[in-house]
């Protein structure tokens, strides 16, 4: 049995590839970086160390090779012969690998392989498995997409584990090795498998599956950007770090607590294991040997900012169920305020803010038109950012502290 895993990143060799390989399917990653490649294809395995304050401990994930993606016969011939496949490349490559999908695809079926092909998408977003199957149909003709929609499952999941960007110290030697948190959990909408399931270690299908991957969006990832963009501010390069000063721990913890009885009302669930969840969390970020930084968690504030994603997504629930979420607001603002040169889409949201002008960038980027609830606190925050205003007093602003802790909805307990 074959697997096939477009990506050989942080996620690709860190998690998925562990998974497959562990459930006796060969790994074959598809890369652009060719010494990745070349050096997966002369090892045939690679090593992942899983890193706990207390204790460390490695593995090796055997029966790998790879394909380097601009070799694109054997890209194609990969993909068309396998029996599962993942991608893990990032959200915004995935508009460049769906054509070479779909052109697999064709070679699949005119070969006759007649079993249908699960794709999990190991994006971080909602529907991702949604958005790259239209990506994919946009490749096909009519009678294609027809054939597509039977003989391919477009599987969402979402995906736990945190396994950071390797430096070379993080690789200690060895320019294989990825450091990854010990969570192994595979999350999947049931609904979107396509057939009978593969036994993959660690998967487990869900359904329905709007509170996993909302939870882990709006929650997990809500709450790693808040820490990100918070620290960034104070010029702080290690997530670890920064989740451990009192304002930034103070200003997420809340953002949590916002979300957390968001999702209770829109899920039907229990408010304190959320709170739990959102305890531990915290916990997890403060993991100083995953080696997670900043800037890699603040990547990307356009995509971050938008209206489903991470940020918008959490506040516009809290807003659904009468939350006002002051806390996750103050992460909205500092994600404008957010400057790294080296990250295409912080230039362009910086270049818009000034021949634009912060009001309309809050429109354009995140929805935030004149008449949105979060408008006047949003821009507030974020002029008192400029006028670098500290963290302290803005958590004890009025339009920060009035909603303190349980929004205008205490009767939730
Ligand atoms: N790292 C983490 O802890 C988590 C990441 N994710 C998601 O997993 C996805 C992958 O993230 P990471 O593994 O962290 O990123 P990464 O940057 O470590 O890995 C992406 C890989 O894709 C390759 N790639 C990029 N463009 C390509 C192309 N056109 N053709 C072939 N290969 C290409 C890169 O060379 C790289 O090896 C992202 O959507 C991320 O949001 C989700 C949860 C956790
Ligand atoms: O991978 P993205 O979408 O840029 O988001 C980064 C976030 O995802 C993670 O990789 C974990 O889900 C974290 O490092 C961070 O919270």
């Amino acid at each position: 049995m074959k697997s096939v895993i477009y990506g050989a990143g942080s996620i690709g060799r860190g998690f998925i590839g562990q998974l497959f390989s562990e459930s006796g399917f060969e790994v074959v990653f598809i890369d652009q970086n060719k010494e990745l490649i070349d050096r997966l294809n002369e090892r045939k395995s690679y090593p992942i160390r899983f890193v706990k304050d207390t204790r460390n401990w490695e593995i090796s994930v055997l029966h790998v090779r790879g394909v380097w993606s601009s070799d694109m016969e054997a890209v194609l011939d990969e993909i068309s012969t396998t029996d599962v496949m993942a991608t893990s490349v990032g959200k915004n490559v995935l508009p460049a690998i769906a054509p070479v999908i779909a052109s697999a695809l064709k070679l699949r079926w005119e070969r006759s392989v007649d079993t249908p092909l699960n794709i999990i998408v190991c994006e971080n977003m909602v529907q991702a498995n949604v958005y790259l199957g239209e990506l994919i149909a946009g490749h096909l003709t009519g009678s294609e997409t027809a054939l597509f929609r039977k003989k391919t499952g477009m599987v969402e999941t979402c995906i736990g584990r945190n396994v950071p960007v390797m430096s070379p110290r993080l690789q200690d030697g060895d320019p294989l090795r990825v450091i990854a948190e010990d969570y192994s959990e595979l999350p999947i909408d049931r609904s979107s498998w396509l057939g009978g399931l593969l036994k993959i270690k660690h998967m487990v299908p869900c359904e329905p599956f709007d509170f996993p991957i909302r939870k882990k969006l709006f929650m997990y990832n809500m709450a790693h950007a808040v820490t990100a963009y918070l620290g960034d501010i104070l010029d702080i390069p290690a997530l670890a770090t920064a989740i451990q000063i009192p304002a930034i721990r103070y200003i997420t913890s809340k953002a949590l607590q916002e979300i957390s009885i968001g999702m209770a009302h829109e899920y039907d669930q229990d408010l304190e294991a959320l709170l739990l969840y959102s305890d531990e969390l915290l916990y997890r970020f403060g993991n100083r040997q995953l080696g997670i930084s900043v800037k890699r968690v603040a990547q990307d504030p356009i995509r971050k900012l938008g209206t489903n994603d991470r940020l918008m997504g959490a506040a516009g629930l809290c807003l659904k169920h009468g939350v006002f979420p002051a806390h996750i607001a103050v992460g909205i603002a500092a994600a404008f305020y957010y400057h790294y040169a080296p990250d295409e889409e912080s230039q362009t949201l910086r270049s818009y803010i000034e021949r634009e002008g912060i009001g309309k960038a809050l429109d354009k980027y995140s929805g935030i038109g004149p008449r949105h609830p979060l408008r006047k606190t949003v821009l507030k925050l974020y002029r008192l950012l400029e006028d670098q205003c500290s963290l302290e007093e803005i958590i004890h602003l009025d339009e920060v502290c009035h909603h303190r802790g349980f929004g205008n909805n205490p009767d939730i307990f």
